[in-house]
């Protein structure tokens, strides 16, 4: 098995400032986890899915490029995506080792949609996710009868066969995690009876949605262990138009650095508000944001509304852990909007965040520090000291670890710095936001 894929250009040192405040409208691109399963659901229905915004990051672009390996024909004509499915059941033998990047959640449901069909592949990746722990989706499948053969750990490179008929399962999640949810759920797909994932914390939830959308059985039921949802398998997809809204993960960086340059008014349009998606705004809103909701809608099944955001200051709280799900991508820019805040923001409940792109919680408290904000690192969790509104200290070079959340939000926090804040490596942003520096710039960040 080959080891990770190395980035093949040069390291992109970014450093951004703004001079004034930061005024006008923005979109943001697709939203990340819609489109991932856009393209797998599209791939799994007979004839032809059409997707309006698709989120054209490279972790999607993975996707993509697995969903062709293992049959699906997929191409982009018009600025919209066409997707020619293979019918549940229908995936092919992948000839190449599928190369999943930087994304966890293109590894995490793909190996569910393997699992359940006759065809061996092999899931490689970049150092950092062949880091992350891949034993929690490994769990479950294999108890739906797949075989894996895993490095260290449960770790990338790996390689998996998949059983079919697959065994149904009914499964508790052990990590408040969309992505095994999502996994079992589709290995469910093409599994003959029920297969049932019990939640007991509620996480985003565009998987049911999207599957209801396609036309799949789904029986949604609150139990004594939580949130309990059936797939009935062997299922029939119909193919769709889907309309994908504005990331919220991504609107989270727009939305912090008005909230923290001084005289800032943004508009950001087209923002997805899926409660189980929204959690930062409240939270934000708790601090003192001035952040209007407006021009609520649904787009393709999804809430969406533009954001009205105006620099606000900031008063320190302790967030509560319960809506850690909600926003658990945005602690990192949370981290940066609490630098501002005035006094101690309590952070906890956050070891998820140990596990993602990077260790989330010890790269900020290292990189916060070098830039002079006071910071205390807990086992699950931070307290940040902030600055009151002033400029923070800035004045470093910060290591992103191959992180994209890591990358924006210092360059969000760059943006109301006595010194320049420099992120060593801007490449990983592109995974998820591309046109991120070109947004900012057009809000007049330098
Ligand atoms: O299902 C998804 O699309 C995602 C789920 C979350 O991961 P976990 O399931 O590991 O919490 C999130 O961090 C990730 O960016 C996307
Ligand atoms: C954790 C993230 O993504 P993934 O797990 O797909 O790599 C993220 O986008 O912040």
């Amino acid at each position: 098995m080959t080891g990770p894929a190395q980035p093949s250009s040069a390291p992109l040192p970014l450093s951004l400032v703004a001079e004034g405040p930061l005024t006008g409208t923005t979109g943001v691109p697709g939203d990340k986890s819609i489109s991932h399963r856009s393209l797998m659901l599209g791939a799994l229905a007979v004839g032809e899915t059409v997707i309006d915004g698709l989120l054209e990051g490279e972790d999607v672009l993975a996707t993509a490029a697995a969903m062709r390996a293992m049959g699906a024909d997929i191409t982009r004509r018009d600025s919209r995506w066409h997707v020619h499915g293979v019918g549940v059941g229908g995936l092919l033998q992948p000839q190449v080792a599928l190369d999943m990047g930087n994304s966890g959640t293109s590894t995490r449901l793909l190996m569910g949609l393997v699992a359940s069909h006759p065809i061996t592949a092999t899931f490689i990746g970049d150092a950092s996710l062949s880091r992350r722990p891949m034993g929690r989706v490994i769990d479950p499948l294999a108890l739906m009868g797949a075989r894996f053969a895993a490095s260290p750990g449960g770790r990338l490179p790996l390689t998996m066969t998949g059983l079919c008929p697959a065994v149904p399962l009914t499964y508790t999640l052990p990590v408040a995690s969309a992505q095994v949810k999502s996994a079992v759920l589709l290995a469910g797909l093409n599994t003959p009876g029920e297969t049932t994932v019990i939640e007991p914390v509620a996480t985003r939830d565009h998987s049911e949605r999207m599957l209801a959308g396609f036309g799949a059985v789904l029986r949604i039921e609150g139990t004594a262990q939580g949130r309990a949802i059936t797939l009935t398998g062997e299922a029939e997809l119909r193919p769709q138009a889907i309309t994908v809204p504005g990331d919220p993960s991504s609107a989270a960086f727009p939305m912090v650095a008005a909230l923290v340059v001084p005289g800032s008014a943004v508009t950001i349009t087209n923002v997805g508000i899926n409660p189980t998606r929204a959690g930062l705004i409240g939270v934000l809103q708790a601090m003192g944001a001035d952040i209007a909701v407006v021009n609520e809608r649904s787009v393709g099944g999804e809430p969406v509304a533009d954001l009205v955001v105006r620099h606000s200051p900031l008063t320190s709280i302790e967030v509560p852990p319960d809506v850690v799900p909600s926003m658990v991508d945005e602690f990192p820019v949370l981290f940066v909007a609490a630098a501002f805040a005035n006094g101690r923001t309590v952070m906890r409940g956050l070891d998820e965040l140990r596990v993602k792109e990077s260790d989330r919680i010890a790269v900020m408290a290292r990189g916060l520090a070098a830039c002079d904000v006071t910071v205390e690192e807990l086992p699950d969790g931070l307290i940040v000291s902030g600055s009151g509104g002033e400029a923070v200290g800035g004045g470093a070079t910060i290591a992103t670890e191959l992180d994209h959340r890591i990358a924006m939000s210092f360059a969000v926090l760059g943006l109301h710095a006595r010194q320049p804040v420099t992120i060593d490596d801007a490449r990983p942003i592109a995974t998820s936001f591309p046109g991120f520096v070109a947004m900012l710039q057009g809000l007049g960040a330098r």
